[in-house]
């Protein structure tokens, strides 16, 4: 079952949802989704750079991101074909009996942005704010403003609540992120290893 807005609003004044800041619900609740907004960071790849990245070399993804963050007021272009790492605004929790979905919204939509380019789905039991993967499908650039809302998230209602929500896991690499985080695949637990 898919939350609508009341349900919404039931989880989060019961408190195990949480959704923070949410500054103005009567903006941010959509009729089945909360509207989230961009934050200041972004992590960029320096294209010029990169022959190639191996996703478990950890120095390598560390080397070819580079964070920027945009001053008070300011806009971030993202430019045709570029693909950088975002954050929202807001920290999310999500309780063990809900699992979430960050979508794009279709006014960004129309213009050629999506906010994932694969990953859109948070665990039950995530906390932290959210790494928006960031892309310009169009022809135009197009300007970001933090604080814009930027992407929206769904909840849906499990038939029971995740026996090993993420976070209780070991190998919950995400949990607790703040601003963008760039890929940690380099710590992906082993088939029969022990991390
Ligand atoms: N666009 C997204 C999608 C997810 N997440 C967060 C919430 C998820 O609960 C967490 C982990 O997502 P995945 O399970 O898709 O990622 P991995 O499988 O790579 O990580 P792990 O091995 O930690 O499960 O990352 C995020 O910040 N931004």
């Amino acid at each position: 079952m898919i939350l609508s807005d009341a349900d919404i609003l039931r989880r989060l004044e019961a408190g195990d949802l949480v959704v923070e800041p949410l500054d103005d619900p009567d903006i941010q609740i959509q009729p089945a989704s909360v509207d989230l907004r961009l934050g200041r960071e972004f992590l960029e790849f320096q294209h010029a750079n990169i022959p190639c990245i191996h996703p478990n070399a950890e120095a390598e993804v560390a080397e070819y991101v580079e964070e920027t963050e945009v001053e008070e007021g300011g806009e971030y272009i993202l430019h045709p074909g570029d693909f950088v790492l975002g954050t929202t605004h807001e920290r999310v929790e999500i309780p063990d009996d809900l699992i979430a979905h960050v979508e794009g919204r279709s006014s960004l939509g129309r213009l050629a942005i999506v906010v994932h380019a694969t990953a859109g789905l948070c665990d039950p039991g995530y906390e932290g704010q959210i790494t928006l993967e960031l892309s310009n499908l169009g022809t135009a650039p197009v300007a970001l403003t933090p604080g814009m809302r930027i992407s929206q998230l769904t909840f849906t209602e499990l038939k029971t609540p995740a026996d090993r929500p993420y976070g209780a896991e070991r190998g919950s690499k995400y949990q607790g992120q703040t601003g963008p985080q760039a890929s940690k695949i380099q710590g992906d637990r082993e088939f029969g290893g022990d991390q």
